[in-house]
């Protein structure tokens, strides 16, 4: 809140009469409206620009002589547990590359612990540097397919609905049941009538898609192809390019971003992990791509933070100018967006600034509710009758996943995975203590030829997700998931040989991003050694079981046929 002797003191200094408190001194600052660099200082009190195009005196000067300052990036779309660490761990990973705002849906850690884990992220977010906004997780579980930890319904979510850091309600996954007007849909969407309604609308088109906005949802990022996208926008959505670590759709998108729609248009991440952020960057190596595959300059750093405050309503930032909220990324360079300062609500970012911050105390330390299994918990029989045996379909950055088919021989311990036409078993197998549900069925694509790969991050119902080449490595591989509370797990010839401790609620590690990201290296190597092809392949374990993403997904209740939006009869 501004008071009126700090309110005076920004009018003073931004006249010049009184000293700033910051000075950014002679750096190039892009106009993201029209493109203009200019040389000049820029003044900052408290959290606010105060002062550009002058030469101001201020407390602390920051030499800005052959940098540029653009307006602070705005990811619009991340599931903060996604990057497997704490939100205050991930303020400190990802805010040195310029992310100044993040607006994340804490459904991964609501389908677990319910309103204790939205309000674990609330009270996370009032102590990160960065500024972390949430919207209200508006699909938990995702659909009636799966069973999750936690159910919640308006109800449950109107007592956030206030809250200084809440913006509106998440991504409304479940687009059939908006098409389909269910009450319990109907009831939340309108509840955020007169708010913001986040979207996730993937292959959605036609008369089904203006049904869908129809509800007031305006942003989508879930668009895969160019064409896409382009009806979305052409019908008045936001369309936010997402650069994750399973879903890879920039270069798909990047030539929808020009002149004409960038004020339509943001970047967001949706799910990255730490060894992605420390091998490529975050929203930066976003914006570098873009402008390397020629994308207008200006108007990319116009996507990434003016349009993405409008489209959300922040109406504080997205500019660098007198009046607006001193979020700034200092760069090296405009073209290869190298971010080598961030301020962050007018406070220069530095390992003290994160060390001031207040801790929040872990949750859902208990939330694994699985009991060990053994090998012949995979046996799988085929349905009466059946000769060719559905199969999911993998690709890599994809989320998507495709229904294909094989024809597996058949034995007394029920068909069998066939590594020559890459086809191993995939099992999901519910944690949250409700049914001990296993769901059981076949995958094409990981590319395993032995050993499996376990994992208690499986969106949005985070039950146990397995793939495997044998039952007793997957059941090995289960067990030491149970054993740590949570995480991933790699075994080979009946032993682990790589694994990452989520105890946080089976998502989140209590280690810091740095050892996240050095385990996770090791996981990847124990997974190259099965022969696996996939360059992410637990996060692409983890999305088998999201039956809003389609076309074929597992879930623990059975093989889904998303399309149909039914199980695989
Ligand atoms: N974590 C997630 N939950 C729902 N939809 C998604 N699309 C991509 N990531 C997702
Ligand atoms: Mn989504």
């Amino acid at each position: 809140m501004t008071s009126p002797a700090l309110l005076t003191r920004m009018i003073m200094a931004g006249q010049g009469k009184e000293p700033a408190d910051i000075v950014i001194r002679n750096i190039g600052l892009l106009d993201v409206i029209t493109g203009a660099v200019t040389t000049t200082d820029i003044a900052i009190v408290a959290d606010r620009i105060v002062g550009t195009h002058a030469r101001y005196d201020g407390k602390q000067v920051i030499d800005g002589s052959g940098r540029f300052a653009v307006p602070g990036f705005i990811d619009t779309h991340l599931h903060i547990e996604s990057s497997l660490v704490t939100p205050l761990e991930f303020d400190r990973c990802v805010l040195p590359y310029g992310v100044t705002t993040a607006l994340c849906d804490p459904h991964e850690i609501a389908n677990v612990l319910g309103a204790e884990g939205i309000r674990y992220f609330l009270d996370s977010a009032e102590r990160t540097i960065m500024d972390v906004r949430v919207n209200l997780s508006s699909c938990v579980p995702a659909t009636p397919f799966e069973t999750a930890g936690a159910r919640l319904e308006i109800e449950d979510l109107l007592p956030f609905r206030n809250h200084p850091k809440v913006v509106g309600l998440a991504e409304m996954m479940n687009f059939p049941g908006v098409l389909n007007a269910d009450p319990g849909i109907l009831a939340k969407l309108l509840a955020f009538q007169d708010g913001h309604i986040d979207g996730h609308a993937p292959l959605l088109r036609g008369e089904a898609l203006n049904g869908y906005l129809a509800a007031g949802i305006r942003t989508d990022h879930e668009a895969t192809s160019a064409a896409e996208a382009r009806e979305k926008l052409a019908k008045g959505m936001a369309i936010l390019i997402r650069e994750g670590s399973v879903s890879k759709d920039l270069k798909a998108l990047a030539e929808i971003l020009d002149e004409n729609s960038s004020s339509f248009v943001a970047l967001c991440t949706d799910d990255r992990n730490p060894l992605d952020i420390a091998e490529e960057g975050h929203l930066d190596s976003s914006i570098r791509r873009l402008i390397a595959m020629g994308r207008p300059l200006h108007h990319v750093y116009r996507a990434a933070s003016h349009s993405a405050a409008r489209i959300f309503g922040l109406r504080d930032r997205g500019l660098l100018a007198p009046g607006w909220r001193a979020d700034i990324a200092i760069l090296d360079s405009l073209e290869d967006c190298r971010v080598s300062d961030v301020l962050a609500g007018g406070r220069l970012v530095t390992p003290e600034l994160f060390a001031t911050r207040e801790m929040v105390a872990p949750v859902g330390l208990q939330s694994m509710k699985a009991k060990p299994v053994t090998a012949e918990a995979f046996v799988t029989e085929p349905k009466p009758g059946q000769n060719r045996v559905p199969v999911i379909g993998v690709r890599p950055g994809l989320i998507l996943t495709f229904r294909e088919e094989a024809s597996l021989a058949h034995t007394e311990q029920g068909l069998q995975p066939d590594l020559d036409a890459d086809v191993i078993k995939v099992a999901v197998i519910e944690r949250h203590g409700k049914n001990g549900n296993i769901g059981r069925s076949f995958v094409t694509g990981f590319g395993l030829k032995r050993g499996a790969i376990a994992s208690s991050v499986g969106h949005d119902s985070h039950n146990i997700t397995v793939v495997g080449a044998n039952d007793a490595d997957m059941a090995a591989a289960v067990n030491r998931l149970i054993e740590l509370g949570g995480g991933f797990a790699v075994a080979d010839g009946g032993r682990v040989t790589a694994e990452l401790a989520l105890p946080i609620a089976g998502l989140m590690s209590l280690e810091s991003f740095e050892q996240v990201a050095h385990d996770l290296h090791h996981l990847r190597d124990a997974a190259r050694a099965l022969d696996c092809v996939l360059p992410e392949p637990f996060l692409q374990v983890a999305f088998l079981a999201l039956p809003v993403i389609p076309h074929l997904k597992m879930t623990d209740r059975g093989l889904f046929d998303v399309d149909a939006f039914d199980f695989v009869s």
